[in-house]
């Protein structure tokens, strides 16, 4: 049987205005994007719900992930939220989505992805793997961990933090479902190919590993 295709998600910066990640998603969606993430902690559930309206019109709404805003991504009807650790509990998550809307968390040791796997998480962020802007000063976990948690629970794990196209086959190497990036999508000139030079990476990781 033919392997599911590697997921890209594709996250947003909190740094960009509504029409410029409209255009990213697009231009994303078009080079291989699976999930976008509508990860914007400084926005309103009406201004992150406007987006997603807008979103919906580009992208299918079942590939819009709203990052901690469980309440917009139900009442929206979006493809799942995605909690972090100031969030709900996936448990409490799910007393409000649908069973077709799926559960994220982000989790950064193999305690805490035991953890969200047994509240009914869908899938897991594991993270950051190697240095990422995103998160200064904080040393890189690698990937040690993230094969003990593969091996350890049963849904899928999602690769991320400071994810180049050049690194996807130690990733996937690791037994990842997928990887999730941020600035190597969102700061890039041009985001199509982006989103391509990943896509191609994720389908082709095997023949890449050194
Ligand atoms: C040990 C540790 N705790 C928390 C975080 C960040 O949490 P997360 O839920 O991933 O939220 P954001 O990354 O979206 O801010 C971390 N990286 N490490
Ligand atoms: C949102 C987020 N969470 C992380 C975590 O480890 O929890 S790393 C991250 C952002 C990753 O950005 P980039 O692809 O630019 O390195
Ligand atoms: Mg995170």
């Amino acid at each position: 049987m033919r392997p599911a295709c590697p997921e890209l998600h594709v996250i947003t910066s909190g740094r960009h205005e509504r029409d410029h990640v409209l255009r990213m998603a697009e231009a994303a969606n078009k080079g291989g994007m699976t999930y976008l993430h509508i990860r914007e902690k400084h926005r309103t559930a009406q201004e992150i719900a406007e987006w997603v309206e807008a979103l919906a019109g580009i992208i299918p709404r079942v590939q819009i992930i709203v990052n901690d805003r469980v309440d917009v991504a139900a009442a929206y009807g979006c493809g799942g939220s995605h909690l972090a650790y100031h969030s709900l509990s996936p448990e409490a998550a799910r007393r409000i989505l649908r069973s077709n809307q799926l559960i994220g968390r982000s989790v950064h040791s193999l305690e805490e992805a035991c953890l969200a796997a047994e509240q009914g998480a869908d899938y897991l962020l594991y993270g950051h793997i190697f240095a990422s802007g995103s998160k200064p000063g904080l040393a890189p976990r690698g990937t040690e961990e993230l094969r003990t948690i593969v091996s350890r629970v049963d849904i899928p794990v999602i690769g991320l933090g400071g994810i180049r196209p050049e690194l996807v086959p130690q990733v996937m190497g690791a037994g990842c479902k997928g990887i999730a990036v941020l600035s190597g999508i969102t700061d890039a000139e041009d985001y199509y190919k982006a989103a391509r030079a990943y896509r191609e990476a994720l389908d082709h990781w095997e023949e890449n590993t050194g």
